[in-house]
């Protein structure tokens, strides 16, 4: 029988004090999942993340990494790496000795620990920089020698904290593909923390997206983005308009929004348009409905010049059933 190699998150509670930062959250994440833990600042991303890592106690609940309970082994023992934001590189160590440091701790010989370590270089494509100082490298380069130094305990899971915030926004998107790949080969799950919902999209299996210590919903990406469950997910996930229908709400897709100044039929929305914003491929209008709600119609560039609307027109809004649903309350 196959190893389970899967993360099981039972009732994980974790107070400071009176505050509240993750709240009994139950989660399963299968072995080999790309998962990001998304959500705004302060919803308890990190401190989940450093529970999983053991660089925080848990005020309560387990932590179950491939069928044993972890919560409360030393770091080193769970089979789990982190990677921190700002790489924590050791300045004042090659990037061989940097990446090689955990199995030094363990007592493992130089001859073994370097070949090791230079096997992991090559992994993340940087064994022409062995013997620099960290500082002699790039944001990217940096990242990627953080990221051998995390792998080389060989982890079951590599828990990621915002690892890509440090990077200017062409680096970002370069190495994020970088991390994908490197997900894919070992087969491993990486557990990454971010506030970007564009990243999560782009490298999930599966997104988990918090709100004030709790998981409002977790699922595939196109799931989540095409079906948010709540107002937060919707608002927060991006794309959809959320309006008042009835005592209910309803998330609408801001891609799948027709303008027109005339109203074809009875009970379109009427809306005045308050802001035009052109965004190259698409142009979003901004509007306010005769309801009230503020409203964004994303609309594809040659669609809106084919016949362009102006600060002030008064347009008509429909949407195809499909394009909106419900939102729980
Ligand atoms: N060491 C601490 N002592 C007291 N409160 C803390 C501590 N660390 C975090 N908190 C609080 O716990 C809550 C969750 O914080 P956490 O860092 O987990 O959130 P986050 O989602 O990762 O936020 P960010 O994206 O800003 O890092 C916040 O209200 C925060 O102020």
């Amino acid at each position: 029988m196959m190893r389970d190699r899967g993360l099981e998150l039972v009732s994980l509670t974790k107070r400071y004090g009176d505050t509240v930062a993750v709240d009994a959250i139950n989660q399963k994440i299968a072995g080999g999942t790309y998962a990001c833990l998304l959500g705004p600042s302060g919803c308890g991303k990190s401190s989940t993340l450093r529970m999983i890592a053991g660089h925080e106690s848990v005020s309560e609940g387990d932590i179950i990494l491939g069928g044993k309970n972890v919560t409360d082994l030393a770091p080193a023992q769970r089979g789990t790496a982190m990677m921190f934001q700002n790489y924590a590189l050791f300045p004042h160590l090659s990037v061989k000795d940097n990446v090689a440091f955990s199995l030094k701790m363990k007592g493992v010989d130089k001859a073994k620990r370097h070949a090791e370590a230079s096997r992991l270089l090559e992994l993340v494509d940087m064994s022409a920089y062995g013997d620099r100082l960290p500082a002699q490298l790039s944001g990217g380069q940096q990242q990627r020698v953080a990221l051998a130094r995390a792998l080389i305990t060989q982890p079951q899971i590599l828990l990621l904290d915002e690892p890509l915030s440090a990077l200017d926004p062409f680096l970002r998107i370069r190495m994020r593909a970088e991390l994908k790949k490197l997900q894919r080969e070992l087969g491993i799950s990486f557990i990454h923390v971010t506030h970007s919902q564009d990243e999560a999209l782009a490298l999930a299996d599966r997104i988990i997206v918090m709100n004030d210590g709790k998981i409002e919903q977790d699922g595939p990406p196109r799931e989540v983005f095409n079906a948010p469950r709540t107002e937060f997910v919707a608002r927060f996930i991006g794309g959809h308009n959320v309006i008042g229908h009835g005592a209910a709400k309803l998330a609408v897709r801001t891609d799948r929004v027709a303008l027109s100044k005339t109203p074809a039929d009875d009970g379109m929305i009427d809306a005045q348009v308050r802001e035009i914003e052109y965004l190259g491929t698409i142009v979003n209008v901004s509007l306010l409905t005769g309801q009230g709600d503020e409203f964004i119609a994303a609309v594809p560039e040659s669609e809106f010049f084919s016949n362009p609307f102006e600060i002030g027109d008064t347009v008509f809004l429909t949407w195809k059933p499909d394009d909106a649903h419900q939102l729980a309350a």
